[in-house]
Parts: structure tokens; sequence; C-alpha cells
């Protein structure tokens, strides 16, 4: 296909995803089963034209006068993959597959100028949360959101229970890695332009042997923040397919034990050929029963809270739940982990640590979750961040990563990494 074509099924794939209201990943799926002719470059394409259009939705309406879905696509051809209008009627010309003519009104989308548009638009962050955007970032919010418009780079992190980094990226060497700018055991590659597809790392037989699994380094650090020596022992309270468990294991060399928990089995499921693969020997899985934890209560030096949460921080990968998250799920995901962190309370020993983590930004589910906790539950204290990731991570804090709260807030903007927040908390 030519990119006529692909602008055409971009433009039928963000129709299917607005009119049945279906997540892109399914709606991509399916415009490729039903278009078989397609190959692998053509469906990458694809999907970066559809989610373009959904990180820089708002900003691509302003310019193009439109949010249809024809609008959104044609905006991201001119405005973020570079094509001029009339190369783009040039190529429509020739081709059976393309799109109907730019009109003129298209055409000056190309060149509209975002100055006029509200901070709110020029953020593409949505606007019923630009207040509490402005609380977390002052006079940074517009900035931050415009790097949250941006595409990810691939992160994986080398797994020290069988690999350095150095090795991995040898492995790889064909996607031209390099060393990540903060983790210790990350790698990176960054995201490439127009149709680049994301390397397929998942088939390379250092993955297959357990040398590196794909994880954000925003997610890297927090797990390293978690602080797990050798002989601890830690509770991972929400472990899902077990990416924090994973590198807790690693920090720890194998040693002491960690108990990986989650209340829901299918996201667990994972976590299993997981551990085998990464050569992890101190995790205990413990399915959800009733009293699954009863033994620990009291027990642990660590318990890590790797919340539900809205996943703000994670915009990048998923633009299209941008634009469904509500306040009715905020203020759901708020009252889960209100009651995660009184449980998580409950583990630990007296001088025990817990790790708050969520890959929000929002201070709704940050510093004022963790300050509600301290003012409702005596004997907890906040750990000096600063001492902790130079601990951690062997480096001085990078600036304004401090929230007023006492956590750190990691953001695309400020490390170039999905959004992560993580407090510590000492019991007394
Ligand atoms: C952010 S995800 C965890 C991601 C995982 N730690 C990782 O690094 O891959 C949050 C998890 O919390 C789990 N969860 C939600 N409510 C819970 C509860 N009350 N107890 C334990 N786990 C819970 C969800 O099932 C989900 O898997």
């Amino acid at each position: 296909m030519r990119l006529p074509g692909r602008l055409a099924a971009a433009i039928e794939v963000l129709a299917d995803v607005k009119q049945r209201k279906r997540p892109v990943s399914e709606a991509l799926k399916s415009w490729g089963l039903n278009n078989r002719f397609a190959g692998a470059g053509d469906r990458a394409a694809i999907g970066n034209l559809v989610y373009d259009a959904l990180r820089r939705r708002a900003s691509h309406a302003f310019a193009m006068g439109s949010d249809s879905p024809r609008a959104l696509v044609l905006g991201v051809a001119m405005r973020d993959w570079g094509e001029t209008p009339a190369a783009l009627d040039a190529a429509f010309a020739e081709d059976n597959h393309a799109p109907a003519a730019l009109s003129p009104e298209e055409a000056a989308g190309a060149t509209a100028d975002l100055g006029g548009a509200s901070p709110v638009v020029q953020s593409d962050f949505p606007d019923w949360l630009a207040p509490s955007l402005q609380r977390a970032f002052g006079a940074d919010w517009v900035a931050e959101g415009q790097a949250m418009a941006g595409r990810p780079s691939l992160d994986l992190r080398a797994n020290a229970l069988k690999a350095a980094p150095e090795k991995v990226m040898k492995s790889l060497a064909r996607f031209s890695p390099q060393p990540a700018a903060i983790a210790p055991f990350g790698v990176t590659m960054p995201a490439g332009p127009r149709d680049a597809r994301t390397p397929n790392v998942t088939t390379d037989e250092g993955y297959l042997k357990g040398w590196f699994e794909v994880q954000d380094q925003g997610s890297q650090i927090v797990a390293a923040l978690a602080g797990a020596r050798e002989g601890d022992q830690v509770l991972d309270l929400c472990a899902g397919a077990g990416g924090k468990t994973l590198a807790l294991a690693a920090t720890m060399g194998n040693k002491g034990q960690i108990f990986a928990y989650d209340s829901d089995r299918s996201r667990l499921a994972p976590i299993y050929d997981r551990l085998k693969r990464n050569g992890v020997r101190n995790a205990q899985v413990r399915a959800p029963h009733p009293g699954a934890l009863d033994d620990l209560v009291g027990k642990l030096d660590r318990v890590v809270v790797d919340a539900p949460c809205t996943g703000t921080g994670t915009w990048r990968r998923r633009p299209d739940t941008k634009w469904k998250l509500t306040p009715e799920l905020l203020a759901q995901r708020q009252a889960e982990q209100a009651a995660l962190l009184v449980e998580a309370a409950r583990y630990l020993k007296s001088g025990g640590t817990l790790v708050y983590i969520t890959c929000s930004i929002l201070p709704e589910e940050n510093d004022d979750q963790v300050a509600a906790f301290l003012a409702s539950t005596p004997g907890f204290s906040s750990v000096d961040i600063t001492s902790a990731w130079r601990q951690a991570l062997i480096t001085e804090i990078p600036p304004g990563l401090a929230t007023p709260g006492g956590g750190i807030c990691l953001t695309p903007h400020r490390t170039g990494t999905d959004g992560f927040y993580c407090h510590l908390l000492r019991k007394a």
C-alpha cells in the first residue's frame, strides 16, 4: 500500500473506534483481518497514523477545523508527518485507494497556527483536567501535555540475574539500542518518525533466554526506588503480570522473599512464565484466595502498592484512554487506592517501608492520596526521597522531580519516561 491507501485505512479504523466505541487495538486488529493483503509495514503505518491522531486530537482538530476521523488523519499527515497539501494532492490523484481530494480549508490546516488556541488545545490534555494539571505542573503544564502527546521510546530492563545491559545491547544491535539516561539497567530505542516500526524484541533470543524485559524506564526507576535489598521480605500487593516483581527480584539478587499477590487472577496469570524465564527463585505467587496474605500481617520489610490508577502517565502509549477518562472513573480509582494503602499498612513490621506507586500524573491520585493516608493513619512518615533516590539510582535526583507532598513525579517532559509517581512511607 502507498501513503494514500494507508491514510484511507486509518480514517476507516478511527471511524470504527468512534462509532463502535472500540479500543484502538481491537479496531486495528479487525481491520487487519478484513484486509489480509496488507503487510506488516502497512499495518504498522496505519497504527502509527491512528495513534498519532489520538495523541494530538485536540490540536489537530483545532488546526483542521473538525475532529472527524478524516480531518484528524489528514492533520497527522501534514502537521506530524510533514506532507504538503500539494504532495498529497498529487499522490491522491494517482491512487485508486486514496481518500477524496483535499478541500482548500483542509489544505489550510497544514500551516494553521496554534497560537490562538487555548492552553488546553495546545497541551492536548482533556479540558476537565486542566485545574489538576495546573496544580501539578504550574506554568509547565502545557509543555507537559505536549510531551505527553509524543511517541514513546521502547525501553528494556536488562535482567541483572542473567545479563548486563551491554550483553542485551549486543544481542539487539540491529535496532541500535542505547543505555537509558537514568535507570542503571535500562536500554532504550527512541521512537522513529512517520511509519517507523517498533522493533519486535520479543522474538530475540536474548528475550527468550530471560536477558531482558520490556519495561518503561519510569517503571524501572520507581521499582529501584522501592529500595529492596538482599534478604528483605517484600510483598508486591498489586503484582499484576509481575513487572515490578521481576525488577525487585533482580535488585535483591534472588535473595530474601517476594510475595506476589493480585486480586485479579487473570492479570496475575502471566507472572508464572515470566518468573521462570527471568530465572527468579525468590518469588512466591499468592493467588487471591480468602486469607491468602493473613500469615504476613506485621511481618514485612517492604510492601509495594503499584496501585490501580487512571494511567494518565501512559497516555503516549494508550492515547485513546486520554479521551475516555471521566471524573467518575477517577473517583473510583481514588477509593481503591485509599483502601489499598490501609490494607498495605497491616503487613508491615515496625520500621518497614510502604512504597506507593502510580502511573498517574494527577495529584488526586498521588500527593493528595498520601496526605489523606498520613492524616488518618498514625505512625507513618515520609522517607526523604532525595536520599532514597541517591541510594537507589547512584545519581543525584534531577531538579524538579520532587513533589510538594514528599514524593517524586516522573513525566515524558521531565525524564523522557512515562508518567510515574512514587512515595516512600516508613512505619514507626
Ligand atoms: C498498575 S497495575 C499493576 C502492574 C504491575 N505491578 C506491574 O508492574 O506489571 C494494578 C493492579 O492492581 C490490581 N488490584 C486492584 N485492586 C486490588 C486489590 N484490592 N488488591 C490487590 N490488587 C488489586 C489490579 O488487578 C492490577 O493488576
